[in-house]
């Protein structure tokens, strides 16, 4: 409900906002310009009465003095019966500049405030600040969901891609958009006249006046006892009649002055209301406020990002979620597919199960696992495919599955499988499988096949675990799980490089270009025809399809887009079907494959140490980072092979980063040589300084095997101890990233 809340008009009025948002951020610029051209004097240094002296000085026929929201005082005068204005130096009363407003402002003021249109556009610019405003309110609650309560609001948030960017800038900017949303709308219901709008009748002109001889206006008692920060505007008598007098206002009211006694008549104190009014303005246009207006600025320009990341984030929700054609009944269903999902990614995958059954003749009757029945009366198999949100918490297509269960009463036949969908970055990986898993198991069911995770979507772990449940059920399942539809390139082969064969590691660096033919390199990348890979970088996934109809297989990129090369590193794995057809390629052979976007993966920028750890082709990416290093920030690399003199994958080009300090240190640790180190043994020689640079901020990076991974967690947590840190506090801060296979 609240998704729909945020979803549905943001998609609806986001051509609209986006028009909002760039001509306000531009609006918002406008009080810090005018403050830049203004000369302003300390408050209590020049008096109303001492600018107006020095003002007719220099302009004798002035008629008005403004002084404006950002403090820029502006002179209205006639000379040789024509009238001007001029901006003026309170300090001196000469002019700074003629004073006119600018066209510019003015045109974009009017696509902000009615979209160029008049009444219907003021509506419809009403109606958006309204939009805004449940937009905002419904943001902050799902931010609030994300972070898993009110308290872990300041936290990091884990994930990656649109979503974490969506997340992360609408928590930057909400407070300012609510701010400007709701001041938006109120000013636009006091026009359409929804709110009472403050009329402010000034003071009654006074009956008597002195009449006297005009004194000097510098010499005038009432304006000397107001200061130019106060002063709105002051209009000057009609030259000649003694009868009339000065009009002044200030922040604080409006009233009369004498010309001859310097007295002030018949003042009029500022209602409350108008005051209120005053600061609606203020906060919603920065008037006043300049520092204020510049925060609202920044704050609107994230609008267009939102728009798109929000749109894209719907579009694939959308997609992935679509009905499922030939959905059994499930009284009549012999299998059952139970899917927990929030992001909706899951459903993905629960297609693909669900069209692999069917086609191998089951019926399969797929639903979300907040619709669990109390019995199947004809299923054998149930499989449970479930993420896990919050803290380790249920998905929302499952928030009430623990309960319902209690009812269910499945048959003695029923067998049970669950698949985990979660994120290794977050320290309660899978949990709600892990749970419901067992919680089918304490119901008496048996399981079909042992409870499997699946970090981030990985497309292999699910057709490996395709290939298993296959064999358990005596029909193969070639599960491919593909997002969206992938369009992919052909990739040529141009070079590779081959170690590790004496060490039965035999890994190879191999370097594509796309086939098809350009001008240069970059060509190819640009959008032709569909056929083209997007932007990368080091750390993206480099999606291969193997021949033979396999699904993809993922290796992370070595390189970056700019590095005029795409790079993987492959170990070729005993029985691997992608790893084996990777390392039977000469170059000119051709691949297909696609790029699937990583940024969970990246090292910080700042300057802040970077401690990479990875071993055998787990080097791969973090030479990309370290090649990427071009403002030499402390970057260190400790890496594990086998044989320096065999598998030392990349060796020429770490000592040449080491030369030209894109690498701050390199730390190698080889098994199979007469030290027989890991290079968690490095890490753990190492402790003093590891232990000083993650005090001093560092980011780890662990790119590799499982094996290694655990154990490289396993020492940095006891380099860490003496901190009073964990490697879970730094994951969540964003400072412990893991790409592990
Ligand atoms: C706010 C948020 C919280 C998450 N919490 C966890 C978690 O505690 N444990 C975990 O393994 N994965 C967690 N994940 C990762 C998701 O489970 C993972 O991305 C999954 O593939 C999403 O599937 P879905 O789109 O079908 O919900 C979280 C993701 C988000 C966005």
């Amino acid at each position: 409900m609240l998704r729909q809340l945020h979803g549905l008009p943001g998609l609806l009025a986001a051509l609209f906002l986006i028009t909002l948002a760039i001509t306000g951020a531009v609006l918002a610029l406008a009080p810090a310009m005018d403050r830049a051209a203004a000369v302003i004097p300390a408050s209590g240094e020049v008096s109303v009465a001492e600018l107006a002296g020095r003002v007719v000085a220099h302009y004798p026929g002035t008629e008005q003095i403004v002084r404006g929201p950002s403090g820029g005082v502006v002179v209205y005068y006639s000379r040789d019966g024509q009238p001007g204005a001029d901006l003026v130096s309170p300090l001196t009363g000469e002019g700074i500049a003629p004073y006119e407003p600018s066209p510019f402002f003015t045109w974009i003021k009017d696509l902000h405030r009615s979209f160029l249109v008049d009444d219907a556009g003021r509506m419809l610019a009403g109606v958006m600040a309204a939009v805004m405003v449940l937009l905002c309110i419904s943001g902050i609650l799902l931010l609030v969901r994300r972070a898993g309560g009110w308290k872990a609001l300041l936290r990091p948030f884990a994930g990656s891609g649109n979503k974490r960017i969506h997340s992360e800038l609408a928590r930057f900017a909400v407070l300012g958009l609510l701010l400007s949303a709701l001041t938006g709308s109120y000013l636009s219901a006091q026009r359409f006249g929804l709110l009472p709008e403050p009329v402010e009748i000034g003071p009654m002109f006074p009956a008597e006046v002195s009449g006297g001889q005009p004194a000097p206006v510098a010499t005038l008692g009432a304006l000397s006892n107001v200061d130019l920060s106060e002063l709105r505007e002051l209009v000057f008598p009609y030259p000649d009649d003694p009868q009339d007098v000065y009009s002044l206002t200030t922040s604080g009211g409006s009233g009369f002055v004498d010309q001859a006694t310097g007295e002030l008549l018949k003042y009029q104190p500022r209602s409350d209301g108008s005051v209120f009014q005053q600061w609606i303005v203020s906060l919603h246009t920065g008037e006043g406020l300049w520092w204020l207006g510049l925060i609202l600025g920044v704050a609107a320009l994230t609008i267009p990002v939102l728009s798109v990341t929000g749109i894209t984030i719907w579009w694939q929700r959308r997609r992935s979620s679509g009905k499922f054609p030939d959905n059994a009944d499930a009284s009549q269903a012999d299998t059952i597919i139970l899917v927990g999902s929030e992001g909706n990614t899951t459903w993905g995958f629960a297609r693909e199960l669900h069209a692999s059954l069917n086609k191998a003749g089951f019926r399969v009757h797929c639903a979300e696992m907040n619709a669990l029945a109390d019995r199947y009366p004809q299923a054998s198999m149930l499989f449970v495919l479930t993420s896990t949100y919050g803290d380790g918490d249920a998905p929302a297509s499952a928030r009430s599955f623990m309960a319902r269960l209690r009812d269910f009463r499945g048959e003695k036949t029923l067998k049970y499988a669950v698949l985990g969908f979660g994120d290794r970055q977050f320290p309660n990986f899978c949990q709600f499988a892990v749970e419901v898993d067992a919680a089918l198991a304490s119901k008496g069911l048996s399981r079909l096949h042992t409870i499997e995770l699946i970090d981030r979507c990985s497309a292999s772990q699910f057709s490996e675990w395709g290939d298993k449940v296959g064999k358990r059920i005596g029909t193969p399942l070639a599960l491919t799980y593909d997002p969206l539809p992938q369009s992919t390139v052909k990739l040529e082969l141009v070079e590779r490089a081959d170690y590790g064969v004496a060490v039965q590691a035999p890994t190879s660096i191999l370097r594509f270009k796309t086939a098809e033919q350009g001008r240069g390199w970059w060509p190819t990348f640009l959008p032709r025809a569909g056929k083209t890979l997007p932007q990368f970088e080091a750390g993206d996934l480099l999606g291969v399809m193997p021949p033979h109809g396999q699904g993809p297989r993922f290796y992370s990129l070595a390189s970056s887009a700019t590095d005029g090369v795409l790079e993987i590193c492959v170990r070729k794995q005993p029985g691997g079907l992608c790893s084996g057809y990777l390392h039977g390629l000469r170059p000119g052979d051709r691949i297909d494959g696609f790029i699937r976007h990583n940024p969970g993966f990246r090292p910080a920028t700042g300057n802040a140490p970077v401690i990479l750890i990875g071993a055998g082709a787990g080097i791969g990416p973090l030479t990309g980072f370290i090649r990427k290093n071009t403002e030499r920030n402390p970057m260190y690399l400790y890496w594990g092979g086998r044989s320096s003199k065999s598998d030392f994958l990349y060796q020429p080009e770490l000592w040449r980063y080491l030369d030209d300090h894109r690498l701050t240190g390199l730390n190698t640790a080889f098994s199979r040589s007469d030290e027989r180190a890991y290079v968690q043994d490095k890490l753990r020689q190492d402790q003093m300084a590891v232990r000083q640079m993650v005090n001093a901020g560092a980011q780890i990076l662990v790119c590799g095997g499982r094996d290694m991974a655990a154990g490289v967690k396993h020492v940095i947590e006891d380099i860490l101890k003496p901190l009073a840190t964990d490697v879970e506090t730094l994951r969540a801060e964003g400072r412990y990233l893991e790409d592990v296979y």
